[in-house]
Parts: C-alpha cells; sequence; structure tokens
C-alpha cells in the first residue's frame, strides 16, 4: 500500500524541487541511491538542503519529506529552526524543534537565536531577522538550498495584502517559488493547500507546535487568515484561495515582462548625455513610463521602500500633465524636474 495521499502531495512537490536544485547546479548530478559509495574523489560532494522549520505544520510535513525524498536523490538534507525571542521559552520550543529534525534523520541540524528589532513593524522585523539568520546558516554549512513551507494559503493571503497596498501587479504577484541570492529559497508548497500539510503530519504522527503568533488579531496576517480569507470565502466560493494563488502567478510573469521591457526601452528614452526625453517617455505605455521613472529615481538614491506609488504618479505627471510645474521631491532627498524636455532626477 503506497503513502497517504497527503503524504504523496508532499512528498512529489519536494522531490520536484529537489530535481530542480539539482539541475540548476550542475556540478551536482542527481544520484541513484547506493551510486555513492562509488563517489571518486573528483566528484564535487553531494549537495546540502536545509529545511527552514518554525516546528509548525507547514515546515514539520516539508521536513519530512525532504528527509525521506534527499536521500533517494544522494542529496545531503539538514534543518534550521530561528528563535526570535518573542516568547518565554521560545528558546526550549527551538530545542524541541531540533530534537524533532534530528529525530527525522536530518543532519546537520541547528537551532540559531536572533535579536528582533522594531523597524517596519514586529511582522517585518521578524522576517528581516529569520532571514538573516537562514542566510548565515545556509553560508555557514555552504547549503545549495533553503525550502521554506510557504503553502497556497499564505500565497493568497499575500496576495490580498498586496491588493490592499494598491502599488501594482508586482505587489499582486505574491512570493516566488524561487527567490534570494543565487535561488537559494524553494518553496515547494506553493501549490499545496496548508490542509494537505498538516494532514501529513498527522498521519506521519508528527507533533506540530501551533504558533501563537498565527492566532494573534494584533497581526494583520493573522486578522486575514482567521477573518478575511474565510469571509471572502463564504460570499465568492471555496476556489478563492486557488484563484488568488493563480492570480499570483499570472501577476509575476506579467510584471516580470512588463520590467524587462522597461529595461530595454530605458535606453532609448535617454539623450547623448544620458538624460532622459521627455517627448520619447511621453509615447511609452504608462506601465513601461512608470517603471523608467522608478528606477530613475531609486537609481539616483530614493530607497525602493520609501518610493510609493504616488511619488511616481506626480513624477509621470511632469511627462503627461505638464503646466510648468516646480520640482518634485521624493524620498532620500531625490528631487525630479522638467528641464528643457528632458526629466533630470538627481539628489540634492
Ligand atoms: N522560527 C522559524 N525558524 C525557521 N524557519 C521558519 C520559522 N518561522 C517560519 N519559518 C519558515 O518560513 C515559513 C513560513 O512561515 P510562516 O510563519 O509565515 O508560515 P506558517 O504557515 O505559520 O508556517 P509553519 O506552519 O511552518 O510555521 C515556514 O514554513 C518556515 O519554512
Amino acid at each position: 500500500m503506497g503513502p497517504h495521499p497527503a503524504v504523496a502531495a508532499i512528498r512529489l512537490a519536494v522531490r520536484r524541487v529537489l530535481h530542480d536544485i539539482l539541475n540548476d547546479h550542475q556540478g551536482f548530478p542527481a544520484q541513484p541511491a547506493g551510486a555513492r559509495e562509488d563517489r571518486t574523489a573528483e566528484r564535487p560532494p553531494s549537495p546540502l538542503v536545509l529545511v527552514a522549520c518554525s516546528g509548525g505544520a507547514d515546515s514539520m510535513a516539508l521536513a519530512s519529506a525532504l528527509a525521506f525524498e534527499a536521500p533517494k536523490l544522494g542529496v545531503r538534507a539538514g534543518g534550521v529552526t530561528v528563535d526570535h525571542g518573542l516568547q518565554p521559552g521560545s528558546d526550549l520550543r527551538a530545542d524541541e524543534v531540533v530534537l524533532r529534525l534530528r529525530g527525522l534523520g536530518l543532519d546537520p541540524v541547528e537551532s540559531v537565536a536572533v535579536t528582533v528589532g522594531r523597524a517596519g513593524g514586529p511582522e517585518a522585523a521578524a522576517r528581516d531577522a529569520r532571514y538573516a539568520a537562514l542566510d548565515a546558516a545556509a553560508e555557514r554549512h555552504g547549503a545549495a538550498a533553503v525550502l521554506l513551507g510557504h503553502t497556497r494559503d499564505d500565497q493568497a493571503e499575500t496576495v490580498l495584502l498586496g491588493l490592499a497596498r494598491g502599488s501594482g501587479i508586482r505587489s499582486l504577484s505574491g512570493m516566488a517559488a524561487v527567490s534570494g541570492a543565487g535561488g537559494r529559497y524553494r518553496r515547494p508548497f506553493l501549490q499545496l493547500d496548508r490542509q494537505t500539510a498538516r494532514k501529513a503530519c498527522m498521519v506521519q504522527s508528527l507533533p506540530v507546535w501551533d504558533d501563537p503568533h498565527n492566532a494573534d488579531p494584533a497581526y494583520t496576517r493573522s486578522r486575514l487568515r482567521h477573518e478575511g480569507l474565510p469571509a471572502l470565502e463564504k460570499a465568492l466560493g471555496k476556489g478563492v484561495v486557488e484563484a488568488l494563488a493563480r492570480t499570483a502567478q499570472l501577476s509575476r510573469d506579467d510584471a516580470d515582462a512588463l520590467d524587462a521591457w522597461a529595461r530595454q526601452a530605458e535606453a532609448s528614452v535617454r539623450d547623448a548625455a544620458g538624460l532622459l526625453e521627455c517627448a520619447k517617455l511621453y509615447a511609452l505605455p504608462p506601465a513601461v513610463r512608470r517603471r523608467i521613472l522608478r528606477r530613475a529615481a531609486i537609481e539616483a538614491g530614493a530607497p525602493a521602500g520609501a518610493l510609493f506609488a504616488r511619488h511616481i504618479e506626480e513624477v509621470d505627471r511632469l511627462i503627461t500633465g505638464w503646466r510648468g510645474q516646480g520640482a518634485i521631491n521624493l524620498p532620500g532627498k531625490v528631487v525630479a524636474q522638467r528641464q528643457g524636455g528632458r526629466l533630470v532626477i538627481r539628489q540634492g
């Protein structure tokens, strides 16, 4: 008898990603089980893949699937859990997660304690600290990839958060299946629903830890998870999560295409001195033009995170609604002004 369908689903998702990782790292050809003994000294060492595990159902399911699939492909599998130090006893919980990961056969496994700052709010600060710790762990161990347990439900939440921000299709495109330095982060469960991950843990008798933050209404994502999405499903039907996740993929493809178009168009709208020519910018589709303006503002020193759609709209009006208006102040002390048919964006 084969494994439970939920277990088969999580294993398949991880197997596909391991194949991608092996393909991307040409020096690491897939090796069938048993072939490792024949390895000669010149052969590259088998790659290490780490799972980032909170001890929650999604990442425990991920860890179990990695532990099962990795040896079959000649991949070493390890794990990292990050102790954010935000609740009393979080260090003990992290130790517990380490034991559970070792129990699955992962090696190396470590717990990393971080100090969470305040920048950008509690969720963003915890995320920044976590990714910094995961990056450092990946470097330290020379890992080929780090797996994250984000599911289709997480993706749907991310799309809704982007929609509420209202800053274009890039923010609707959610999380990428591959991201980070050199494509380090992989999200094998982006097409899988949270219920499947939870079920897979249950049928494998894997204990899971439910992060109290996930149910804390003080957090935007938690409100969305427990109130927003259920209300949407009630009003619009069960397919909402799947549709939002599909929207993310389609938006990502569109945003990538427009970014590429803007990069190509940029050269053609600059004069010999490298200044942006207003008439040529005017002729471009707004989506392409605004991307060029945004890139120019960032190049001049405006911090990307502080540059909002309304800033770019104002700069755009120097092109499309020109009536002799003065210079526009942007974040990072960057100033945009129109001079003799040219758009000058510089710090000063
Ligand atoms: N403390 C942590 N240590 C290591 N990795 C983490 C930690 N917290 C989150 N992650 C990674 O980020 C992913 C997304 O975490 P997040 O808390 O946003 O979602 P989640 O749905 O609660 O996931 P999980 O059920 O695995 O906790 C996790 O699946 C895991 O891979």
